[in-house]
């Protein structure tokens, strides 16, 4: 019979280790942005960004995170700031991941792979790990090591091979001890880094790429490559740890109306998409501690219950979120970053892999062992009994880094949208729960300030405007960040600061007349009776700053594509059967690419639609 137990784990290891979040800016591209706008995004210090802020153009919104990479920023610094500080832990029996997130031709697989003049995180970080294992071995030769990859991408929501490419989709299993394990996945011994080499660049041919507008080579799928480092020790009761490294290049989060994605482009999309939100509705659960329902919707995506040992489990983990200058990426961007600073919420909770065998006893293979099929894995007997850890458990509310409580800020986001779609009457309540909210933000700020002031806030993420005066960034005199040729109207406050998520008044930039359109929006109707058509007046767009317009479309097309029956039916002129009909529709489709995809709804013609738009839109302006 097997020896075995589960080895205590040292109390450092029990600490909680916070995601480390760092963002990276590419190099602005002219190509992508003809319009010669300008960048909208720009770094203020080594973690401080700043971007423009949509809702009032003379504004900017302001992030800080671990580690800002601006423009001129080396693979090689991006690897020592934000990597190499977390793989000495793989050494130790822990998990680490480092994963690149970030819209479609922000960068990532630049970051994650570069090229041969420029090798990315993963050559380096490989690198580094062989370096590691000689060092230890020179310093102290009571363990033996051995390293071993695996790689493998999710496309279209399939777990495919890249080790051995005419494999079929591979199913993700949970042991026991709730470790992830892909049975059949190739796991392929490795003794030298120009072994990894080797095994590893003809591997990356084979992940699915294609040509989108944005990137002339885009991902299509999410690839995660598994470096998995086993430590025995020589003594005559073994013990043995196992560390995995996931390096995680992401597929780019879309938009479809400026990918130009269609037909199998856009099923892709619509996969990506999904396992993206997913994604993030895991970080936000995470970042609430399980959103109150203790729930973490891990196995919502192949993409997440893949990641689950990444997030919120037992890795050190590090987001790169990759970002782009040019102003076609504005929303994409802002979006990225929010859900960056959520990241930097989430704690994982690093423990030891350990177990210890004793070899005169015949060992029975674990079943993580049996499922590795031509694994070629070192062969010492070892037994991978880990402390079992409950990923879907309750978590431990995130600490306190920001001056904006995420939960907070959710709710306010989910208001605004909520309130884009509200009926006049409706909205009243909303707008009381709103200031509830506000007045809540305000509390925390001020307790978050009353942190920073003590020194304990060294990790906040945006900077209020009250503090702005006391901040070392507002020395910096720089010029302010605007767009070239807006059309805004100039206000007389100039690089005012704001924390991002504040609900401000949606009031839109107009050419002529200078007023906000209420009037107008008050003759919006609900929901039109069958076979009458509102049709609203022509040219009430032109009214309307452009970046203004196309956030409210952007909107109505989130509601339109994640909303729940209840969103739909909250958005003007959709009742519960065209709310229904919509949802049918996502069913089939996947995402609406563009507004104009309603069309295909029975029963919304052209003239529906273009009134929908406008009773949307205005209603927004209106609150
Ligand atoms: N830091 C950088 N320096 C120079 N060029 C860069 C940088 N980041 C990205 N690029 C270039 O920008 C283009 C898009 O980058 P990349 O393919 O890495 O984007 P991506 O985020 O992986 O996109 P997708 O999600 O579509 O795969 C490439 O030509 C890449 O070489």
């Amino acid at each position: 019979m097997a020896a075995q137990r589960v080895v205590e784990v040292p109390k450092a290891a029990k600490q909680t280790s916070r995601v480390r979040v760092a963002v990276r800016l590419r190099p602005y591209m002219v190509k992508q942005d003809d319009k010669g706008e300008g960048a909208c995004v720009r770094g203020l210090d080594s973690q401080t960004l700043e971007i423009i802020n949509w809702r009032n153009a003379t504004e900017t919104l302001q992030y800080q995170f671990d580690a800002f990479h601006d423009e001129q920023a080396t693979q090689q610094e991006v690897f020592l700031s934000s990597v190499k500080p977390i793989l000495p832990h793989i050494l130790k029996g822990q998990n680490a991941s480092v994963f690149a997130y970030g819209p479609t031709g922000a960068g990532k697989t630049h970051t994650m792979l570069g090229g041969p003049e420029q090798p990315g995180v993963i050559p380096r970080a490989v690198r580094e790990v062989f370096n590691l294992v000689k060092a230890k071995e020179k310093e102290d030769n009571a363990w033996d090591y051995s390293i071993s990859m695996s790689y493998l991408e999710i496309y279209n929501e399939k777990v495919l091979d890249l080790l051995c490419p005419s494999a079929q989709d591979l199913p993700i299993r949970e042991d026991k001890d709730r470790n992830i394990l892909i049975p059949g996945l190739t796991n392929t011994p490795l003794t030298s880094f120009s072994d990894f080499h080797t095994q590893f660049l003809p591997a990356s041919l084979n992940r699915t790429t294609a040509s989108t507008k944005l990137n002339q080579r885009s991902s299509r799928s999410h690839a995660v490559l598994l470096i998995k480092v086993v430590r025995t020790q020589r003594a005559v009761q073994q013990r043995v740890q196992t560390g995995k490294l996931y390096l995680v290049d992401l597929a780019g989060s879309e938009d479809n109306r400026r990918t130009g994605n269609k037909g199998i482009r856009l099923k892709e999309s619509g996969a990506i998409n999904l396992s993206l939100f997913t994604l993030s509705k895991v970080v936000d659960a995470l970042s609430t501690g399980g959103g109150g329902s203790g729930r973490v919707p891990y196995r919502d995506s192949k993409l997440t219950r893949l990641l689950q040992d990444s997030l919120g489990g037992s890795a050190h983990s590090v987001m790169i979120t990759n970002i782009a200058p040019e102003y076609t990426y504005y929303f994409d961007t802002y979006t990225a970053l929010n859900f960056a600073a959520k990241s930097k919420q989430v704690i994982n909770k690093p423990f030891v892999r350990e177990t210890v065998t004793t070899p005169s006893v015949q060992v029975k293979r674990s079943r993580e062992e049996q499922e590795a099929v031509g694994s070629g894995e070192p062969q010492k007997k070892r037994l991978n009994v880990r402390k079992k850890t409950d990923p879907e458990e309750p978590i431990a509310p995130a600490q306190l880094h920001s001056s904006t409580d995420p939960s907070v800020l959710s709710r306010l986001m989910a208001l605004e949208k909520l309130l884009m779609g509200t009926p006049v009457k409706e909205r009243l309540k909303l707008h009381r729960e709103i200031q509830e909210l506000k007045e809540k933000q305000k509390e925390f700020e001020s307790n978050a300030k009353t942190l920073e002031v003590s020194g304990n806030a060294t990790t906040g993420k945006v900077t209020d405007s009250r503090l702005a005066g006391d901040s070392p960034l507002f020395r910096m005199h720089l010029p302010p960040l605007q767009r070239k040729q807006t059309t805004a109207a100039r206000s007389k406050k100039q690089q005012a600061v704001v924390s991002p998520l504040h609900v401000v008044q949606l009031c839109p930039v107009v050419k002529k007349p200078p007023t906000c359109p209420k009037k107008e929006k008050l003759q919006v109707h609900s929901e039109l009776p069958d076979g009458k058509e509102n049709v609203t007046a022509v040219g009430w767009e032109s009214h309307l700053d452009k970046l203004v317009l196309d956030q409210s479309k952007h909107k109505i097309l989130q509601v339109l594509n994640l909303g729940t029956l209840k969103d739909l039916k909250g958005l003007q002129q959709i009742g519960d059967k065209k709310a229904k009909l919509i949802l049918g529709w996502r069913e089939i489709h996947g995402s609406f690419t563009q507004l104009e995809d309603l069309t295909q709804i029975e029963g919304i013609t052209t003239k529906r639609l273009s009134s929908f738009i406008k009773a949307n839109i205005l209603s927004t302006m209106g609150t």
